[in-house]
């Protein structure tokens, strides 16, 4: 039997996987695509805001630390979905992979290789990064994962070209190639591109993936594998050593390369009145939008009908219609919030203030 090709859709936080992995959804009709998702943090967002039209399945994949579990959550899913796929449970040609962004690909590229069921029925067709043209340059600089990203892509789209200048682009496409002077480098307005530039690429090469991490198959109790520090890219242009390569890491103990990334859930049962909450958010993203690695959620707001699909990057925030509460659909509100110290006892106790006043306390609070 033909051997499943899977798409590697990576990407630092809030880089537009999902947006992507959207429009790929939405034009493909006819092709049976099935999608895991692995989000960072214990609630699942992007669930809520994919399309749910061409009838294609997703499977969830949430769990914290993607560098330690995935490996053996990402072969179990794929084994089960194998199971399904043969016993008629589930009908796919295709696997698309959106990691979290904190992921490393190497522990996702690797598992295609370290398992004799996978590596028998799976094939890696491309490993896809995108790139937050707007804040790439400082995620390249702050984050491991986000070179590691770069370094392992066969395709690298740039997202949010629309914010940055054409020299700032210029520099960015500059920056990359150093990092990576073997993927083709593309902008993508809003996940714009055509399917066959996103399926069927045929691009992986395990040679090349080799050169990023020399490790990438060494079993995992051998050591280093993923956590290799990368060099930092050198400023200076010398397009032949400036890979993505690890040092050889060779310490004993484990350590996580997001340690320092946290993530929070906020939950409300009350809706939220909307200027209040604008307001709220527009000083805090202000004051604190550098920790702010990535936040969403899917809102209840008074006022409206449908959901309210709220998210952003660091100072740049966003909000969408969404779907309508079905009906007899509990509405409530949850805001996932990623970053590095975030100020959570501000947040939770700003967010409380911007819910819309509890009819039913406020009548047994008030004087007879
Ligand atoms: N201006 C602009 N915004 C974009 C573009 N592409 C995506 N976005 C916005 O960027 C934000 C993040 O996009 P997502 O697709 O959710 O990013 P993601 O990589 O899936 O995010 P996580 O999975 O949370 O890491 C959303 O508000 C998008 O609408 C683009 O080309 N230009």
């Amino acid at each position: 039997m033909a051997l499943i090709p899977i798409t590697i859709l990576t990407g630092f936080l809030g880089a537009g996987k999902t947006t992507l992995l959207n429009r790929v959804l939405k034009e493909s009709h006819g092709q049976r695509i099935a999608v895991i998702e692995n989000e960072f943090g214990e609630e699942n967002i992007d669930n809520e805001i994919l399309v749910r039209e061409s009838g294609e399945q997703i499977v969830q994949m949430s769990n914290g630390c993607i560098c330690c579990t995935i490996r053996e959550d990402l072969r179990s899913t794929l084994v089960d979905l194998l199971a399904q796929r043969k016993s008629g449970a589930l009908v796919f040609e295709r696997i698309i992979i959106e990691t979290t962004g904190v992921a490393d690909p190497g522990p996702v590229i690797q598992t295609f290789f370290m398992d004799e069921e996978i590596a028998e029925n799976y094939l890696i067709d491309s490993v896809i990064t995108l790139v937050d043209a707007k804040h790439a340059q400082q995620q390249l600089t702050d984050r491991q994962e986000a070179r590691r990203q770069v370094g392992f892509a066969d395709q690298i789209f740039l997202s949010k070209t629309d914010l940055i200048s054409d020299a700032e682009k210029a520099a960015l496409i500059h920056r990359l190639k150093h990092i990576n002077p073997r993927a083709p480098i593309e902008a993508v307005h809003f996940g714009e591109v055509a399917l066959s530039k996103v399926l069927d690429l045929r691009g992986f090469n395990l040679n090349a993936k080799l050169d990023v991490d020399p490790d990438l198959l060494d079993a995992p109790e051998a050591g280093h594998g993923h956590h290799d520090h990368e060099h930092e890219h050198d400023e200076h242009c010398s397009h032949d050593h400036d890979h993505a390569h690890g040092e050889h890491c060779n310490h004993p103990h484990h350590h996580h390369h997001d340690d320092d990334v946290k993530s929070f859930v906020f939950r409300a049962e009350r809706a939220f009145d909307p200027v209040k909450l604008e307001d709220f958010l527009g000083a805090i993203v202000n004051v604190y939008g550098p920790k702010m690695l990535r936040y969403k959620g899917v809102l209840d707001m008074a006022g409206t009908e449908r959901k309210v699909i709220f998210q952003g990057v660091h100072q740049l925030m966003g909000s969408d219609l969404g779907p309508a509460w079905a009906e007899g659909e509990q509405r409530q509100s949850k805001m996932v919030f990623i970053g590095i110290d975030l100020p959570r006892d501000i947040l939770v106790q700003g967010l409380q203030q911007c819910l819309v006043p509890d009819v039913q306390s406020q009548a047994s609070a008030a004087p007879l």
